[in-house]
């Protein structure tokens, strides 16, 4: 029943190297030393964990499918519930999600929504000044101090305390390391650094306020990735004289092999976790990337895999069923369109999908939902608000859903299109263009275009060109193009035309950007996150 839990000795004789500007209101001695001792007491199991993602995709590579654990039966059929929420979490009808620049960080929190999720992940390009910016907007928001002029002049300052959306803040994934604070000649890890540093700043200030540091966790695969968490934070609560379980945490369930550990995610986090939340933009890239060698699986073009795709609908049904028996919220996720000015009908047309969306989260028993945009925030509570009449809707246990390891996993049916092919060009371009420009979240033809849904064009991409690998026929658009290299250099040829003269956000690195999309999508090997080889081009 036991989740395994290690606790690495400490190493306070470690080293730390920061560039040499470094602020020292948000990095001073103090602070140094809680981040070394933070990177010496879990770096060692982080990567035993990211070695594990790897040891487990070899197997998925070989044909193995995911499935329900063994060993951990007993978490998942004995009577446990999670620590009772607090106050401040009780009702998240709606939250809204952004970077962390000063201005988004005072709109979000002004916006009206429930909850604000301050984002240094999916949103947010890690450069070492987003990074610090966003430390620093987070902490004076929290102090009510923050303000902002823009460049033309219009002035920005926060709402009063009682009216301003609770701030939860998502650090980054175990993947990501953070290359401007290295330890013993080794980079931190990104997860920590943002999580430690906001909590090293803020915890106190934020008990005060009978809050604590909230976070979303990211990403994660597995209960022990989950456990890493646990041990992490408790040693923060240690660390900073915070009583326990002031941390409270919500764990994206936006991998594939994460959704068959729910329940052990949950009792790993049992004391401090609030809810769950269907991450379906990094789950579709996430199944894509599981199963990157089962050309049964192969998904359709990016517009059709809808959460009405049988693989989808069991994962939101299955995550809501779960949360409610141990008491968890079940946040419903994000719909990508996002407000058109100039064009009634597109609008109408994008606001209709979004209704449609938080109506099939709240009628399936999701507690809350999350807008990328304050525009949408009327449109979400109007609908939580006519269905969800208290708090959450923990009393919709959903007995009646039967979810099997073959639901989870489902084929889906559909077709890829040519526009569905060059959609996916362009949006890895456009948006690894702005990514590398420092502009993590971007508007591509009306929809929100961050690295989850980029990622799954990236993926996807990579699957169709490979599926021919060991000779095997291609994959063909449904107009009977082959989907070869041939293809992809064609629509990329084509590219720089078409964007010239746009004004899109990185435009003097689109040559950059299609040439590591051709990279990515040539190699031999699927890159486990676009990311990885974008982060050591930054900055
Ligand atoms: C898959 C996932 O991980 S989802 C979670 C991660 N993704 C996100 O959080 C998406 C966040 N959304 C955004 O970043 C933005 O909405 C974008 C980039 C998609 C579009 O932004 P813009 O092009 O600036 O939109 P637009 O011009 O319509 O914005 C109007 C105003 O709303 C503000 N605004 C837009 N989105 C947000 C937001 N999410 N939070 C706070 N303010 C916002 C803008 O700053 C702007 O403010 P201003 O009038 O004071 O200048
Ligand atoms: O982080 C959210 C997602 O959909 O991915
Ligand atoms: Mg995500």
């Amino acid at each position: 029943m036991n989740a395994v839990i290690k606790q690495p000795a400490p190493r306070p004789d470690a080293q730390i190297a920061l560039p040499t500007d470094v602020p020292t209101d948000l990095l001073g001695p103090e602070a140094q030393a809680f981040l070394v001792d933070l990177h010496a007491a879990f770096e060692g199991e982080r990567q035993v964990r990211l070695r594990a993602r790897q040891h487990r995709q070899r197997g998925f590579d070989a044909g193995d499918v995911p499935d329900f654990r063994a060993d951990t039966r007993s978490i998942r059929e004995s009577a446990w519930r999670v620590a009772s929420l607090p106050a401040a979490l009780r009702d998240r009808r709606v939250e809204i999600t952004g970077p962390v620049d000063p201005k988004m960080v005072i709109n979000a929190l002004n916006s009206g929504a429930n909850c604000y999720m301050a984002d240094f992940e999916d949103s947010t390009s890690p450069t070492w000044d987003n990074l610090l910016t966003g430390q620093r907007a987070l902490r004076d928001a929290i102090k009510g101090t923050l303000e902002f002029t823009a460049p033309a002049g219009k002035r920005y300052a926060l709402k009063p305390e009682g009216q301003r959306a609770v701030l939860i803040v998502r650090p980054r994934g175990w993947h990501l390391d953070e290359k401007h604070v290295r330890i013993d000649d080794a980079p931190m890890s990104g997860a920590l650094f943002d999580a430690g540093l906001f909590a090293f700043h803020n915890a106190h200030a934020l008990v005060a306020k009978d809050r604590g540091p909230y976070f979303y966790l990211p990403k994660l695969e597995s209960m022990e990735e989950a456990q890493l968490w646990e041990d992490a934070l408790s040693h923060i609560e240690r660390s900073l004289g915070l009583p326990a379980g002031q941390i409270k945490v919500t764990v994206l369930i936006e991998t594939l092999p994460a959704v068959f550990e729910m329940d052990e995610i949950l009792y790993a986090l049992r004391r401090r976790i609030v809810g769950l939340n269907c991450g379906r933009w990094d789950y579709i890239f996430s199944y894509i990337k599981t199963f990157r060698r089962h050309r049964d699986r192969v998904l359709p073009e990016r517009g059709q895999v809808t959460m009405t795709q049988p693989f989808l609908k069991a994962y939101s049904e299955l995550l809501i069923q779960t949360c409610h028996r141990r008491g968890a919220h079940a946040m419903g996720g994000m719909a990508a369109q996002i407000p058109i000015a100039g064009d009634a009908a597109a609008n109408d047309a994008a606001m209709a999908r979004v209704r449609a969306d938080k109506l099939r989260e709240v009628t399936a028993g999701h507690d809350g939902t999350w807008v990328a945009h304050p525009a949408l925030i009327p449109l979400a509570k109007q609908i939580f608000d006519e269905r969800m009449r208290g708090p959450h809707q923990h009393a919709m246990t959903r007995d009646d859903v039967l979810v099997d390891r073959d639901d989870l996993i489902a084929p889906s049916i559909g077709t890829i299109t040519r526009a569905g092919f060059d959609g996916n060009v362009e949006v890895c371009v456009r948006y690894i263009a702005a990514w590398l420009d420092g502009n993590g979240c971007v508007p591509i033809h009306h929809m929100m275009e961050d690295a989850a849904t980029a990622e799954i064009a990236r993926a996807q991409l990579w699957q169709w060109i490979h599926y021919a690998d060991d000779g095997h026929a291609p994959l063909h658009l449904d107009d009977g193009t082959a989907i070869d290299t041939a293809l992809l250099d064609r629509v990329l040829l084509c590219l720089p035309s078409k964007l010239a003269g746009q004004d899109i956000p990185g435009a003097a690195r689109v040559h950059e950007a299609i040439a590591m999309l051709e990279s990515l999508t040539l190699r031999d090997t699927l890159e486990d996150f676009l990311t990885l080889p974008a982060y050591a081009r930054l900055d």
